[in-house]
């Protein structure tokens, strides 16, 4: 691959008095700043246009695309896209597709009037950076775009040429082509046609390898756009998914590992999404293309075992959360408070002392049946507490036991475990719970009747109370005895799991209080400090089950 260079595009479109660039400091150095003024012929709109060049401006990408009922491509797919890439994306829809993973049923043209009402309603009005097309499905709507791209000139347009949907439906006719070919390329900064696409814009020459596909990016970039990337994902025998892009001067072939899954619906309008969302942002065209390319093999291989839909080729998940809902529930079962009843609380110095890793201890635990585990690793280092987490948490998955971590809201958010455990003195429980949100679990240590009242006002899921007995494990750590605990559990509107001190020989004392919301015991050193975690957790399990 070429090495990266500094791109010096010109974003705007072609053949047209262009707007400057004012509140765009990266693009300010790529292209010739003008008149501000010169921009809009009407002067409410000039006044729309020094409101939106202030600071506050928010990147805004147009979409000109068909809907997809289906929701994995077209417009939908380029909302998320946009979303996800967080920036405001506003829509002009000019078909409706019945689809799904199938195929497409049907496909109701909109009347190219009612498209360009649209975009004058957004046009007009919005200060849009980007328009990005999708499917154009009469030659009357390229030329409506056209003409309205001119009335309303914006910094970037990118145009994915869709004339096939995934499935092998075509979803714009062979005059659309003309159009394409005569009209909207020489308007775009990049067409991002995939082989067949690439194929049908040069004339119906097939597309076989790399090389094919660099003299199609040439010939495409002759017809008028800035820049062209050819997409190379349906090239056949290719372990890597091989895109070339090509400025009118050096091509650039970007390599992605191909993500093994029917789940690709709707790549395609989410790279051209993602490409303009980028642009919108200010980005360079490579580092745009870059992003995107990254952004899809990221959301792709997040995706792989999604199933949505019956059908050959599924959508994927822009916002990387839909498979957590999945696969450890969410909502009301997200957490049961039987889940409390064997709580294992990790110890790093104890796991250190025995000579093994946090994640053979995790193991062990959930093994020998714990049924929540707590990362309390009070002494690691941030990075190697997120490596572990991240390995423990697979651990945890694969025996549907919830993994939660002591007082790091950041490392559980950044490794997406089920929750975390907090103190008095940590974080607040209601700021925990804004950050965490309404799915993760959030256990709030209380020794009073006060405090667990407060932690349920909070948003907290459970109760830790204690120290119960008296522990070597935390130190200056007031020990509440039987009598604090069932005060806690008698007064507190949540499940409470009993902590401190516990292990074979007290456990069931515990245990046996007679308090209905007392669901368990969460021990440290009775697991951790013992030569044989999974035997340990055995024997403890079944003295309290
Ligand atoms: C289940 C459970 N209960 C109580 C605690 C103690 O948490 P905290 O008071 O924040 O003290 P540290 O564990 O952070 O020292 C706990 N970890 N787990
Ligand atoms: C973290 C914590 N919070 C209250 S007591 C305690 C330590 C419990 O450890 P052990 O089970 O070894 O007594
Ligand atoms: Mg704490």
């Amino acid at each position: 691959m070429a090495s990266a260079q500094v791109l010096c595009c010109h974003f705007d479109c072609r053949g047209v008095q262009v707007a400057p660039i004012v509140s765009f400091p990266v693009w300010n150095s790529l292209t010739t700043p003008k008149n501000p003024t010169l921009r809009f012929v009407n002067s409410t709109l000039m006044q729309a246009d020094m409101i939106h060049t202030s600071q506050n401006k928010i990147p805004h990408v147009l979409t000109v695309a068909g809907s997809d009922s289906g929701a994995g491509a077209g417009i939908q797919a380029d909302l998320k896209a946009c979303a996800a890439r967080r920036v405001y994306c506003s829509t002009v829809i000019t078909a409706v597709t019945a689809q799904n993973t199938v195929g497409v049923q049907g496909v109701d043209i909109v009347p190219e009037d009612f498209v360009a009402e649209q975009l004058k309603s957004v046009l007009s009005d919005m200060h849009v950076d980007v328009v990005k097309t999708g499917m154009l499905p009469s030659l009357n709507i390229v030329k409506v775009l056209c003409g309205s791209l001119r009335k309303f000139p914006v910094k970037a347009l990118v145009v994915d040429p869709v004339m096939i949907s995934t499935s092998g439906d075509v979803l714009s006719g062979p005059s659309v082509l003309t159009g394409f070919r005569e009209e909207l390329l020489p308007m775009a900064d990049i067409v991002t046609p995939n082989i067949k696409e690439a194929s049908v814009l040069i004339g119906d020459v097939p597309l076989k390898s790399v090389s094919d596909m660099r003299t199609a990016a040439k010939l495409i970039h002759d017809l008028g756009p800035r820049n062209v990337l050819v997409k190379g994902g349906d090239l056949p025998n290719s372990s890597e998914a091989i895109d070339v892009f090509f400025d009118g001067e050096e091509f650039y072939e970007l390599c992605s590992s191909r993500v093994n899954t029917r789940n690709t619906h709707g790549t395609g309008c989410t790279l051209a999404s993602c490409i303009a969302a980028e642009l919108a942002k200010g980005s360079s065209m490579l580092s745009a293309v870059k992003i995107a390319k990254h952004f899809i093999e990221t959301a792709l291989d997040y995706s792989r075992d999604l199933i949505i839909g019956n059908g050959a080729q599924g959508p994927f998940d822009h916002f990387l959360a839909l498979k957590n809902i999945n696969q450890h529930s969410c909502g009301q079962n997200r957490f049961h408070p039987n889940n409390l009843l064997l709580y294992a609380v990790t110890d790093s110095a104890m796991n250190r002392r025995w000579g093994r890793s946090i994640a053979e201890a995790v193991k062990a635990a959930v093994e020998g049946g714990a049924t929540i585990v707590q990362l309390r690793e009070k002494d690691a280092e941030t990075r190697d507490f997120l490596d572990a987490a991240k390995v423990c948490l697979e651990i945890c998955r694969s025996h549907g036991v919830p993994l939660l971590i002591n007082d790091r809201i950041d490392v559980a958010l950044a490794c997406d475990a089920d929750g975390v455990h907090i103190g008095q003195s940590d974080m607040p429980t209601n700021l925990a719970r804004t950050l965490l949100g309404p799915e993760k679990i959030i256990g709030v240590s209380c020794k009073t009747p006060d405090q667990a009242q407060q932690a349920w006002i909070d948003g907290a899921d459970y109760i830790g109370c204690g120290g119960v007995y008296p522990t070597n494990t935390k130190s200056n750590n007031r020990t509440i005895g039987l009598e604090g605990l069932k005060e806690v559990c008698q007064t507190s509107k949540l499940p409470v799991v009993a902590i401190g001190g516990i292990g074979l020989s007290n456990a069931r004392t515990v245990m046996e209080i007679g308090e209905p919301n007392l669901k368990g015991v969460a021990v440290v050193s009775a697991l951790f400090d013992r030569e044989c975690v999974l035997t340990e957790t055995r024997n403890l399990h079944a003295v309290i089950s």
